[in-house]
Order: C-alpha cells, then structure tokens, then sequence
C-alpha cells in the first residue's frame, strides 16, 4: 500500500503513534498494521426534506482496528466532518478503547451538515437513512455506534430501531447512548463528564492543588463539558469561565453553574445567558471570546468542543498550567511541543474523555446479558476503571520520563501489540510459504 492518508489531522493524530513506539517494544507487523485503517466506508445519505425535495449528505464511518474486539465510537454531526476527521476520531478510539482495556477496537462515524438546520423529523430521517447505508458495516460484534458532537440518546434510539427493522430483530448492542427505555445504560448520559471529573480529581493533588484553590475555564458547554462543569462546581472548583460556539462569559469570582445550565437548555445559546445576566446571577461577568477563554489566567484549562483548539499559533499564550483534554484531538502535535517546554501539563484525550466508552462498554455488555445495573453500579464501575487508569498513567509518565500523553499511548500501545501478535502472523497471506 502506498503512503497512510497525509491530510493533516490524521497525520497529526498518527504522529502520536510514532513517538510511543520509541519507548514500547512491538513487532514490526503490529506496527504496519496500526498505521493503517483497516476499513473506511463513505456514503451517500439520501433524505426528503419536509418540503418535499430531496437532500443527499456525504456520511463517514471508519474501524481503524478491531483486533481487541468489535469496532467502537460515537457518530458527529458537524459540518466540518471529513473522511479524514473521522479516520482521525477511529484512531484515537482504538487507543482510548485500549488504554481502558476495554474489549473493542476504535470507529468513528459521522455526516457532514448542520443539525440545527434540520427540522426534528428531518434528523430522524438523516439518522435512519445513515443507518441504512452503513449497515452492511455495522453490528454488535462487527462495530458499535455511540453519540459524538451533535448527537444524543434519541438519535441512538433512531439508529437502533432502523438496524432493528433492516435485521428483523431487536438489536440494542449494535448502539450505545440509547434512551433508558430502549435499553440505555443508566448513567451513560453523565459518564464522560464523571470520568473526567474522576481524572481531574485524582491528578490534582499530585500537582499540589485543592478544589478550592483551582479556577477553571471550560471550552464547550454541551453533553460533557456542561456538566463537568456541574460537577466541577458541585465539589468547590471555581469555575470562573464557560463558553460555547457563540462565545464565553467570565467571572474571576466565579459563575453561578445551575443558572448558566437552566438558562442554556431554555435559549441554547450561552449568547442568551449574557444578554440577560440577571437570569443566572452571574455576578460582573465579562463577555469573552473562545479565543480569549483559552488564554486566561486560570489553574485549570478544559477544551471540551472542538478538535484543534490549541494550536501553534496560541500555545504560547495559554497561561494555564495544566490542561484537561475532554474533547477529542483539541491539541496539535506542534502545540504539544510548545506546551510542553513550557512546563504546561497536558492530560491526554484518550484518558480524560474515556468514561463515556466505558459506560457504552457496559450498555453493551447489560445488553447482551439481560440484566441491567443500578446507577450507583455504573458510577461505581466506572470510578474504579478511571481512577486507576489515571494512577497507572501517571506512574508510567515518571517511571520513563516522558509526557502523560506518551504514557497514555506506550500503555495502549502494549495491549494492542499483544493482541495483534497474538493473532499470529496469518501466514496464509503470504504466497511464498507452504
Ligand atoms: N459525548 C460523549 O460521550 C463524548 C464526547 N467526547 C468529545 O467531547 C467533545 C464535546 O462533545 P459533546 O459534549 O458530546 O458535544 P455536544 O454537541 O453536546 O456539545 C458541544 C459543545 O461545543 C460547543 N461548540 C461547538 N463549536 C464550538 C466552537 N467552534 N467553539 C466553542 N465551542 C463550540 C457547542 O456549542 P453550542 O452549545 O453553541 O452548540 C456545545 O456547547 C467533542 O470533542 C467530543 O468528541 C469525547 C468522548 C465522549
Ligand atoms: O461511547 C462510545 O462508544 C464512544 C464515545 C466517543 O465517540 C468518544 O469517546 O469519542
């Protein structure tokens, strides 16, 4: 095969790969393979619009490995969503799934458009019809679909019940993310924000820090980075900044969370929430920008929206000492370098935001089983996994000296070569031999 895809952020992404494998041992084969996607599927998605014409969308799904176990990760609706963003998305799933130890491989999907500028019966068209064309792809032990950017527990609903219909039978574990009623996991709403709260809280003291002596800026005001955010506030954090795609608000003082939150779900814009202050007490709050919320003066930086957000052009001006990746992919490989000779702890992506996988792993495995867990089971799961996956990545980062990124990835990585090298070499595929 030629040259891996070279757009840039899948090499960006890879390049992550390359600088583990200087501190882990893997076989050669293993390494070719992780390189590569092992499968991208690009669709035409046909849906009527409500006035009757009819819209084709370009839809993505990718299994970037599956050696561990089944493909897995979320779909996004975004229009900025590529081939390459979503290659990109299933890399970084195959790494997180491993670091977790959790039995799959990594996948992402995703459609290029605008949700908001689809009407309720338009999406659930889009989301039924993007079913249909991937279906040959997908299944409970082929690859799984999960909610991303965009996307939530009634379009996981949508896309169960269409496979369902496709397969003549009740399929809940090829989707996780799904409503309660349609055998949803308790707990898998809140559980990327609770994993990464469990991160935050467990890497803060070894950085000398108590709750109440940290101030945080969040980036992102959606299904996670909202509420974190809750979370966050809920345990004595000083959550003095909050933004989302129309833009931030800053208190030094800190700001009124349930408010921001009630007031969000109501207008849906945080442009709503400062416009009209006194709705959620916010007290002398500041009107920001994104590009301004990332630079403040603040112990704690959390960029939960979009990838690319901390880039070679502001890496010098963040003034956070540390940083908490809950979205995917928010720091580029150059930004990495500039943060990190400047002394700025960035906690990586595929452990911060790994708590959401780990309750669709259990969805999965409550759906498989029949029987389903209360929430304090879920909660409590997923605690111990984060905790100690967080202590195990921290230990690794000092016992070789190098970044907790590179940790995350030497610990992933090791699994993955395992598994791949224990599928032998699969001489069959080799002409020359007998
Ligand atoms: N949901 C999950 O379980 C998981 C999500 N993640 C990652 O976390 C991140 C957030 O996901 P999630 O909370 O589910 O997504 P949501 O769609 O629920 O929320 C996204 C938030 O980001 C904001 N946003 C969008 N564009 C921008 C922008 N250009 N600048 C600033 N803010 C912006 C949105 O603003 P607005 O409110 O105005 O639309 C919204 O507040 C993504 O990177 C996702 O991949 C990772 C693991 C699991
Ligand atoms: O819950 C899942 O399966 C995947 C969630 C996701 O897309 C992610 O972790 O980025």
């Amino acid at each position: 095969m030629a040259e891996p895809p070279s757009k840039l952020l899948f090499t960006d992404a890879s390049s992550r790969l390359d600088r583990a494998l200087q501190h882990v041992e893997i076989s050669e084969d293993a390494i070719a393979r992780l390189k590569y996607p092992k499968a991208s599927l690009t669709v035409a998605i046909p849906m009527r619009r409500d006035d009757g014409s009819l819209k084709i969308f370009q839809g993505y799904r990718v299994r970037y490995d599956d050696t561990r176990g089944p493909g897995k990760g979320g779909v996004r609706y975004h229009p900025a969503v590529t081939l390459d963003e979503v290659q990109s998305l299933a890399f970084w799933m195959t790494f997180k799934c491993a670091l977790l130890d959790l039995p799959f491989g990594g996948a992402k999907g995703g459609i290029a458009l605008d949700p908001r500028s689809l009407s309720r019966a338009e999406l659930e068209r889009l989301s039924r019809s993007y079913v249909d064309a991937i279906a040959d792809f997908i299944g409970p032990d082929i690859d799984v679909l999960a909610p991303d950017l965009y996307t939530n527990a009634t379009v996981m609903g949508w896309m169960m019940d269409q496979y369902s219909i496709i397969h003549r039978k009740m399929t809940p574990s090829v989707v996780t993310g799904k409503p309660l009623a349609l055998g949803g996991s308790r707990g898998r709403n809140g559980a990327t924000a609770l994993g990464a709260y469990e991160v935050i809280a467990t890497l803060l003291p070894k950085f000398e820090r108590q709750p109440q002596d940290t101030t945080v800026a969040i980036q992102g005001f959606g299904k996670v980075g909202a509420t974190l955010a809750g979370l966050l506030a809920r345990s004595g954090y000083r959550v003095v900044a909050v933004s989302d795609s129309q833009g931030g608000i800053y208190a030094p003082r800190g700001l009124d969370i349930p408010s921001i939150q009630e007031y969000k779900t109501a207008h849906r814009s945080m442009k709503a929430v400062y416009c009209e202050s006194s709705v959620c007490n916010i007290v002398e709050h500041e009107v920001i920008s994104n590009a301004e919320l990332l630079q403040l003066k603040v112990d704690v930086l959390i960029p939960a929206a979009l990838e690319n957000q901390i880039t070679a052009d502001n890496a010098r001006n963040i003034r956070a000492p540390l940083v908490f990746e809950v979205a995917n992919g928010p720091t580029t490989v150059e930004a990495d370098r500039i943060l990190d000779a400047r002394g700025i702890q960035v906690v990586p992506d595929i452990l911060v935001n790994a708590g959401g996988v780990t309750v669709s792993y259990f969805e999965w495995v409550q759906n498989r089983s029949g029987l389903y867990w209360t929430q304090t089971e879920v909660e409590t799961r997923l605690r111990e996994r984060m905790q100690a996956e967080t202590a195990a990545v921290w230990a690794a980062a000092r016992d070789r000296s190098v970044s907790l990124r590179t940790a995350a990835y030497v610990r992933a990585l090791k699994r993955l070569g395992a598994a791949l090298d224990a599928k032998g070499t699969r001489d069959y595929y080799r002409g020359d031999r007998p």
